[in-house]
């Protein structure tokens, strides 16, 4: 039992920005949300974290509506990592991540915790960058900060059998090719390894195949489709969807598949 959205509608200043949408995240699996811009998916990101109150349907986290859990009860359940995050303060990048350890403050010894932080510092690769001050970081130095501290938040505490979510709105935006992956790959074993149910928004098609084991497509506010992710990633559906030619076809060496595209 996890985070399910019911037949969500999303309605501000009378434009529809979500319409019916029904989604549920599974624990152990990374779910890919892809779309058009603007089609409604950091609007589908805030409703599932509780930031965006929906005009219609339900959000629950096991059963119960989203709007009834304590915020402190929430934060130990889901971490969001958002597709902005400034912060003025002169904070470290580690007093950044370490902001994610702040729902488990009193329940675990400082040790623990430090070591939730050391640990999500080195699955997002900014270890090195532990000391430097926020602000001026990079915009993908401090993405990948911000990934460290949804990472050390969905840790929760060392012996956890409870489902964490972890809700991720363009994860990759603004890194380098080889980040993009290692930020993909640490998404994916955190969901493996820590039964974590996941969510990422991502325009990549080929590393949504790589990564993912689902695929919600939305478009004008609506879920297209929904399922496992080379049941969904049909050509023609891209190919409609994004308004372009996208072709499919197989990495013979790696046995993923490959999507090309063209005007
Ligand atoms: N507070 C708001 N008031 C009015 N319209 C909004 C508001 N927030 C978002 N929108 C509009 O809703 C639509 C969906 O926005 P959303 O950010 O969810 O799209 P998206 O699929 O995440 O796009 P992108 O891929 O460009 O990030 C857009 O047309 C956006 O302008």
């Amino acid at each position: 039992m996890t985070l399910k959205a019911t037949a969500i509608d999303v309605e501000i200043n009378s434009a529809k920005l979500l319409h019916n949408v029904s989604l549920e995240l599974t624990p152990g699996k990374l779910l890919g949300v892809l779309g058009p811009n603007g089609a409604g998916k950091s609007t589908l990101l805030k409703v599932l974290s509780g930031d965006l109150a929906p005009s219609g349907g339900t959000v629950t986290l096991d059963d119960i509506p989203l709007h009834n859990w304590q915020s402190i009860d929430l934060a130990k359940r889901r971490a969001v990592m958002p597709q902005a995050s400034q912060l003025a303060f002169p904070f470290s990048a580690r007093d950044v991540v370490s902001m994610g350890r702040w729902p488990y403050e009193k329940l675990c010894s400082p040790f623990i915790n430090r070591l939730a932080v050391e640990k999500a510092m080195i699955l997002a690769d900014v270890k090195h960058l532990a000391d430097r001050l926020y602000p001026v970081l990079s915009g993908g130095e401090k993405q990948r900060v911000q990934l460290a501290r949804a990472l050390t938040q969905s840790i929760g505490l060392t012996d956890d059998t409870e489902t964490k979510c972890l809700l991720l709105d363009e994860p990759t935006a603004g890194l380098d090719i080889a980040h993009q992956h290692a930020v993909l790959a640490a998404a994916r074993k955190q969901c493996k390894e820590r039964n974590t149910a996941g969510l990422a928004i991502l325009h990549d098609l080929n590393q949504a195949a790589q990564y993912c084991d689902s695929i919600a497509i939305i478009s004008n506010g609506t879920l297209i489709s929904n399922g496992p992710t080379l049941e969904v990633m049909k050509p023609e559906l891209l190919s409609d969807i994004f308004s372009c030619t996208i072709s499919r076809s197989l990495n013979v060496a790696s046995e993923t598949p490959v999507f090309l595209s063209s005007i």
